[in-house]
């Protein structure tokens, strides 16, 4: 009989915390902006997200069309804010920019393998701040220019691997963005994709990318899991010991900077202007560590994204592709490379990189902010906590802004006075937390777009019978937060005689000039 008691008490518990839940959800729901129903208790709406079989930000353009240009989604227990418009974007995640400026909370990947450390997923506050001032000392526009030289040499081999064989592009591409990104980082460069160095950052982010899985550990669900004892934590063992393995990992690459630093040989870095600076007061080795390997964190899915979807445009949009040339050829001629000094004088190639960021742009979510504190906004409650998403792929793609959007049309930057399109930085985020990488990114895109408008026609591969097969431009694979093309084929032609002397020499001189960054 006792034991019947015990039972009912137990019940009766668990019937409470259950309408404690629904209760909250409830008054949390009311006056959050509106949204889809959802299904069961907690009106979830991840069943019709995955039933839809399209990438979330295919579906929540969609509700955007129902529900406004701010809506909210449940997911799990979790609400959380869709923003397709660009004045909200402006209004809430740039202009109230205090606070909503972190990010959801990540426990596993964020808390305790990264320990708050690695930038992208801190939270706003002290260790975020340092962070991004310390990334400032070597990515702002000013330090940027500092990294030209190298991207130009490296866009040289990058034209000798695909006249040699334009298949090897998306190896080389890569190579070409982890050697950027590494070199920005530690002034030394990656030779090939077989490098020690690329094994094991691949390993970091596989273990990275594995712990940021949406629901893989209960604990995001139940944070109360952290109050057990440390060791029976089953879901911090693994991560514990990467973040170990990390912290000595790219701490050996700082000391090695160090090293060069004392020889007088290094390569001015990110790291070297880091290591000669005073540090922010409480700036640790490790954060340090993990500051300087930012560039190769998010810079390198990235850069070879974009320089894909700049293939794909090219093979759908020949007409443009033949414009850009023209405007190459009148003002770089055929007797050498186009280079940074061109760029003032190339209006129609800097709207065309413009636009090749804006048609497909390759991080549609951009990165999930989170809200600080409740707030209203035009009548709306949004709870503190809730995750923020900027929907980059719907707001590239509003025909207030962008009429005929779904062409790629790079003169819609040059018709205009609109200062979203004549100073265009959508792709790159928002507010605080707007990425800190833009320069050096838009600086490989340029060179190297450039460098293959001016050697090549980008024509499309030939079925068995002859015809052009053109790539689906929709098909991208999803890649971290990052999408790329699906893999497709093209097929590259030199545009004359000069080209395969012109790169080779400019290639073998870049491999030579290339020595100082081994
Ligand atoms: C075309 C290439 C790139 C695109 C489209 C891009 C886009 C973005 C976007 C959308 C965000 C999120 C901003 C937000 O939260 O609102 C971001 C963050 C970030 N990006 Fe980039 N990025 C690119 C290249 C790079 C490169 C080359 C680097 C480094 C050299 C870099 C470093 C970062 C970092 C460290 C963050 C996190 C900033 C923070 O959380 O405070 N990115 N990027």
């Amino acid at each position: 009989m006792l034991r019947f008691y015990a039972y009912l008490d137990f019940l009766a518990l668990g019937v409470s915390v259950a309408v404690i839940f629904w209760l909250r959800n409830l008054r949390r729901r009311s006056g959050v902006p509106p949204g889809p129903p959802g299904r069961g208790l907690l009106s979830d709406n991840r069943a019709e997200l995955q039933a839809s079989g399209k990438p979330r930000w295919v579906v929540f353009d969609r509700w955007a069309k129902q529900y406004g240009p701010i809506f909210s989604v449940r997911l799990g227990l979790r609400t959380e804010i869709v923003i397709t418009d660009t004045q909200v974007a402006w209004d809430l995640l740039e202009k109230r920019g205090d606070i909503y400026s972190s990010r959801p909370r990540n426990i596993v990947g964020g808390e305790i393998l990264s320990k708050n450390f690695r930038g992208v997923f801190a939270p706003y506050g002290d260790r975020w701040r340092k962070f991004r001032k310390v990334l400032n000392i070597g990515l702002s526009g000013k330090q940027a220019l500092t990294y030209r030289q190298f991207q130009a040499l490296e866009s040289c081999l990058l034209l000798e691997d695909i006249l040699q064989d334009p298949a090897s592009f998306t190896h080389s591409m890569e190579r070409y963005s982890m050697s950027t990104a590494f070199a920005v980082s530690y002034g030394s460069r990656i030779r090939t994709a077989e490098d020690r160095i690329v094994k094991e950052h691949d390993e970091s982010f596989a273990a990275l990318a594995q712990a940021v899985i949406p629901g893989r550990y209960i604990v995001e669900h139940i944070p109360a899991l952290l109050y057990l004892p440390k060791c029976l934590q089953w879901f911090r063992w693994e991560a514990e010991a990467r973040h170990e393995i990390d912290v000595r990992l790219l701490s050996s690459y700082l000391h090695q900077v160090r090293d060069k630093m004392d020889q007088g040989s290094v390569k001015e870095c990110l790291s070297s202007r880091i290591l000669s600076m005073k540090l922010p007061a409480g700036y640790t080795e490790a954060g340090v560590a993990y500051a300087a390997a930012a560039p190769y964190t998010a810079g390198v899915d990235t850069t070879s994204a974009t320089l894909h979807v700049f293939m794909l445009a090219m093979l759908h949009y020949p007409d443009v592709m033949k414009k850009a040339q023209a405007e190459l050829d009148s003002v770089v001629g055929r007797e050498r490379l186009p280079t940074f000094e061109d760029e003032d004088f190339l209006p129609y190639c800097g709207a065309l990189i413009k636009e090749v960021t804006r048609w497909r742009p390759i991080g549609p979510l951009g990165v999930a902010h989170a809200v600080t504190r409740d707030d209203y906004y035009n009548g709306y409650y949004i709870p503190a906590g809730s995750t923020v998403w900027g929907c980059i792929y719907s707001m590239a793609k509003d025909e207030r802004i962008f009429p005929q959007a779904e062409k790629f049309r790079p003169e819609r930057f040059l018709e205009t006075t609109d200062p979203r399109l004549v100073d265009f930085t959508l792709p790159f985020g928002f507010g605080r937390r707007f990425c800190p990488g833009m320069h050096v990114a838009l600086q490989s895109v340029y060179i190297i777009i450039v460098r293959i408008l001016w050697a090549f026609d980008v024509v499309p591969a030939v079925d068995a019978a002859g015809q052009p097969v053109l790539p689906d431009s929709e098909a991208f694979v999803q890649k971290s937060i990052v999408r790329q093309p699906a893999p497709f084929k093209f097929l590259l032609t030199p545009r004359g005689p000069e080209v395969a002397k012109m790169v080779e020499m400019e290639a073998s001189e870049a491999k030579e000039m290339l020595k100082e960054w081994e």
